[in-house]
């Protein structure tokens, strides 16, 4: 059974969600309200979406604000145990042991999770890995396996005992394309009972999958909204022609002779249909 937000309906919500290193706002007063589906976060470099995933992955302490996820409030130490035995963490650099099998390593972290029974702990961990492409690895040493593999792993782990949050840091780094492909089936299926909120630098990636995207630059999500609205948000305003243009704000080369320009269009331009890139593009500068 999913358990929501009593009030909201929300299996994360968060108000005013801050979060500061000195001087500097990585999480600047942010307002999540997410139910079932796949959620992309994107955004520039430094923007504050690991602090965040970290934050909603109870790893780290906000400085205001409230967190509630799955109904449950991460301050108080025993709803607390609660949320990490249902939520899976994937972070930014997962740290694994080398000396373990994949195997070894995902029942590892079932364990962690109080979950005590060895049989269903081997058969969740290999189910797991086995949907990652990991099913002829599951007995090879992790410090032996290749990088995209090792991120495979770390996957598995977060994927165990089925969580109704998922929380992943760049889920696709280092994979490649036909395992990309993979990841992004189970994750539909992960989808289908709770939250998955993944960042990523892949605009493509957030096209295949995600429901619902959110936008993040200098601390603050600044669009939330369908990929097909971010898409939209630019139309009109994107024209292609082989040189610089002086009313774009930004210009970029997208084939040899040929550059894109994002911005108000001159008169006769080739205005063209705008992507989530040019969508993405705009919302970002806005927000500056
Ligand atoms: N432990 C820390 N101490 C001080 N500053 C930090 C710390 N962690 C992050 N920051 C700063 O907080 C800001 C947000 O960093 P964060 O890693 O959350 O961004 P990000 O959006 O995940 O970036 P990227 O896309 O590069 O991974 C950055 O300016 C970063 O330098």
């Amino acid at each position: 059974m999913t358990t929501t937000d009593t009030v909201t309906g929300a299996l994360l919500a968060t108000t005013g969600l801050t979060k500061r290193y000195g001087p500097l706002t990585a999480v600047d007063h942010v307002d999540l309200s997410l139910g079932r589906g796949i959620v992309g976060l994107l955004g520039p470099n430094g923007a504050g979406k690991t602090t965040l995933l970290r934050i909603l992955a109870t790893v780290l302490s906000p400085d205001a604000g409230d967190v509630r996820l799955l109904g449950l409030d991460p301050t108080e130490p025993k709803e607390r145990l609660e949320i990490r035995r249902r939520i899976g963490f994937l972070p930014q650099s997962p740290r694994l042991y080398g000396g373990f099998t994949p195997l070894e390593m995902v029942d590892y972290v079932a364990i962690l999770k109080e979950h005590t029974d060895k049989t269903w702990r081997r058969n969740e961990a290999r189910a797991a890995l086995e949907a990652l492409g990991l099913g002829d690895r599951m007995h090879q040493r992790i410090r032996t396996l290749s990088g995209g593999m090792q991120q495979r792993v770390a996957l598995a782990a977060a994927l165990i005992g089925t969580p109704q949050l998922l929380v992943l840091d760049e889920p696709a780094t280092g994979l490649d394309p036909e395992q990309r492909i993979a990841l992004r089936s189970v994750l539909a299926g992960c989808a289908d009972e709770g939250t998955v909120l993944l960042s990523t630098h892949n605009t493509a990636e957030v096209s295949a999958l995600c429901q619902h995207v959110l936008v993040m630059d200098q601390g603050r999500i600044c669009w939330s909204g369908a990929p097909e609205d971010l898409a939209a948000a630019a139309q009109g305003q994107v024209w292609e022609s082989p040189h610089d243009e002086p009313t774009a704000v930004r210009s970029w080369l997208t084939g040899p002779g040929n550059r894109r320009h994002l911005g108000t269009p001159p008169e006769g331009a080739r205005v063209v249909t705008s992507t989530l890139d040019d969508g993405y593009l705009l919302v970002t500068r806005l927000a500056r």
